[in-house]
């Protein structure tokens, strides 16, 4: 959530230049705090459409001078971008929010000379599968991590610009060096995109029945799948030597698993040591899964989830919407799963989290089944 507006320390006007996804939820983020946003991108479309979602002004002639600017174009074009935007705008801070942060940065102090004091490396860890700024959101920072990636010759103040832009919009400023970031997200980021995309491969030919089974699993498992190639291409190549080396040290388990697989297929499931190396994975997972915060203790998700069981009936979710908005609660957000031939279909419901024992009950005494998740 943006903070309120007296508590706010950007002082704008704030130059977005890439009004997609995060550009425009930035846009969107920064008017709810009251701070004057300008939007520019290199497509007329994708700037018009920030404007009219409300996430800023289009820069005129006449517009002030940005106190700061923010280049979320894609990571293969924000080298260049920050290094025209230095010398375009001498007084303003400059900040990127690309994934990969050593490429950029040393584009930029190769680009910029001395006005690469006032550049400052940074990273939302905020996102979703989908681009562009119809699918942007006020609240997508709020709770989230933040990295700011000083370079050698950042001010003290420029850091604190972009820490302080971090914290407005509702996320959490954590500082590291370009290296320890982009060896991070390789594993934390990088790697699970290719994770998703390569199980999501194996479904183009798969089998219709097969596809009818497919439960909530194979959903965890793939929602980033559907993330757009273009810009995780630029991404992996952005931070090739990371991402290289945490691939291949899946690959030495994927080896591990296929020898004993291979064993288990060719000499029987028993007796011949092939279970061991594959529940030491499965075990590995367990402990990995463990250190995820927010998921096992760890900070607390944005909204709770009420997952409801509703019938394939005409105006059943119309009257399920109906019976949650008279229990005063307000649904956040919607994900409807239905699986071919069922009669039943999910309706998992976001809330505030302190709505979800409420909810629960109160659906529960009307009559609707809501299912432990
Ligand atoms: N998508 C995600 O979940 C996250 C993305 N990022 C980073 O944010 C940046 C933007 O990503 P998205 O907003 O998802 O992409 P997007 O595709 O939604 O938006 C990118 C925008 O940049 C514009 N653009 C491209 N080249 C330009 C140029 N030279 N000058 C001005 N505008 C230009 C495009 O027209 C487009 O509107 C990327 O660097 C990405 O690595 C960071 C965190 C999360
Ligand atoms: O959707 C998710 O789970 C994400 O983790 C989104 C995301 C995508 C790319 C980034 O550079 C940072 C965050």
């Amino acid at each position: 959530m943006p903070a309120p507006h007296d508590a706010v320390a950007t002082r704008g006007p704030v130059r977005v230049v890439g009004t997609g996804l995060l550009g425009a939820s930035l846009g969107l983020a920064l008017r709810t705090a009251g701070v004057d946003v300008q939007l520019a991108d290199l497509s007329p479309t994708a700037q018009a459409l920030a404007r009219d979602l409300g996430a800023g002004d289009l820069t005129a002639p006449d517009s002030p001078e940005p106190t700061l600017v923010v280049v979320a174009t894609p990571p293969d074009v924000a080298g260049p971008t920050v290094v025209a935007e230095l010398a375009a705008h001498p007084d303003a801070v400059v900040t990127d929010v690309a994934s990969v942060k050593a490429l950029i940065a040393e584009e930029v102090e190769a680009g910029a000379g001395a006005d690469a004091a006032r550049y400052v490396g940074s990273h939302p860890m905020a996102g979703r599968e989908r681009s562009g700024a119809a699918a942007a959101d006020a609240d997508l920072f709020a709770g989230r991590p933040w990295v700011v990636v000083p370079g050698p010759r950042t001010t003290s103040e420029a850091v604190l610009t972009v820490r302080a832009l971090a914290a407005d919009v509702g996320a959490t400023p954590v500082t590291l060096g370009a290296q320890e970031h982009d060896d991070a997200v390789a594993l934390v980021s990088h790697l699970p995109q290719l994770a998703a995309s390569l199980v999501a491969a194996r479904l183009p030919g798969a089998p219709e029945s097969a596809l009818g089974l497919a439960g909530q699993g194979l959903r965890d498992v793939t929602r980033i799948a559907a993330s757009d190639p273009m810009l995780w291409a630029a991404i992996l190549v952005g931070n090739a030597g990371p991402v290289a080396h945490a691939l291949r040290a899946l690959r030495g388990d994927l080896d591990t698993l296929l020898d004993a697989l291979e064993l288990a297929r060719d000499t029987g499931p028993l007796g011949n040591g092939s279970t061991g190396p594959l529940a030491r994975v499965i075990d590995a997972g367990n402990r990995g899964v463990a250190r995820i915060p927010g998921k096992h203790g760890g900070a607390p998700r944005r909204y709770g989830e009420v997952t409801v069981l509703v019938p394939d009936q005409p105006g059943a979710l119309g009257r399920l919407f109906g019976e949650v908005g008279e229990l005063g609660v307000n649904i956040e957000d919607l994900q409807l799963e239905h699986s071919a031939g069922q009669r039943v279909g999910l309706a998992a419901l976001s809330v505030l989290p302190g709505s979800v024992a409420a909810l629960e009950a109160g659906l529960t005494e009307r009559g609707w089944r809501v299912v432990a998740q």
